[in-house]
């Protein structure tokens, strides 16, 4: 996978996505400061003992966490495989954590991605499907959003017949603060191709979603 140079600010990214993240680089020293700055606006005192080392953990944790601004989504599907497959390839139950872009609280939950491969039957690993979900999540989201990225990146690149990707996830700004309704799950869908034409076939891959084991 490519990750892009740390040390390189200038560019933006390089597969025209709209909405990708103008930087290339994660600023430590800054979200180091940032932190530091709302520990004060909180209330609290940053020099304590207990939350001395705490800027510098959490920028480290937001540099994990957001790793997806800085990786390239087509360089996750660079390796792809002709193997005369022309059916459905469905991956379900994709653990998935994000962070919404409203609130930057957690949403998670599970994401399910299907193809129908073109007729070369150009497919991909199936570990490639659950790193495109990562590298999405893995940026301040939408939940509608990260769908239809990890949808479009799989038409770009993998030119397949039909895709379908479903997101179901709950998100925490909904359950621990404002509207407080823990325990609700949002699902999102995106459908591309003979999968969004073609009702047989749209629903041959909702019944495999729906009755999966779980
Ligand atoms: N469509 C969509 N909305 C989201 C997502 N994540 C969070 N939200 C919503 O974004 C909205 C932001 O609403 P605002 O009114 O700007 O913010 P707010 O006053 O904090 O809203 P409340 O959460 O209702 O208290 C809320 O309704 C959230 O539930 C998402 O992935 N998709
Ligand atoms: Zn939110």
């Amino acid at each position: 996978m490519t990750e892009i140079d740390l040390d390189d600010d200038a560019g933006l990214s390089s597969n025209g996505e709209a909405g990708v993240a103008a930087r290339r680089v994660f600023d430590f020293a800054r979200a180091e400061s940032a932190v530091r700055e709302l520990l004060i606006a909180c209330g609290e005192d940053p020099e304590r003992e207990g939350l001395r080392d705490t800027p510098g953990r959490v920028a480290r944790a937001y540099r994990e966490l957001f790793a997806g601004l800085h990786t390239d989504p087509d360089s996750v599907l660079a390796k792809t495989f002709d193997e005369s497959h022309e059916e459905l390839v469905l991956v379900t139950d994709i653990p998935m954590f994000s962070f919404c872009e409203h609130h930057l609280l957690p949403f998670h939950g599970v994401a399910h991605v299907g193809y129908i491969p073109n007729e070369q039957g150009r497919v991909t690993g199936l570990s490639k499907l659950a790193r495109l979900v990562d590298l999405y999540a893995k940026r301040p989201q939408v939940q509608e959003r990260l769908t239809s990225q990890v949808a479009d990146a799989l038409v770009r690149r993998l030119e397949p017949r039909g895709v379908i990707v479903v997101v179901e996830a709950e998100h925490l700004c909904m359950g621990m603060r404002g509207v407080r309704k823990p325990g609700s799950r949002t699902t999102t869908s995106a459908v591309r191709g003979i999968l969004r034409s073609s009702a047989s076939s749209r629903s041959e891959a909702i019944s495999l979603i729906n009755g999966r084991q779980r």
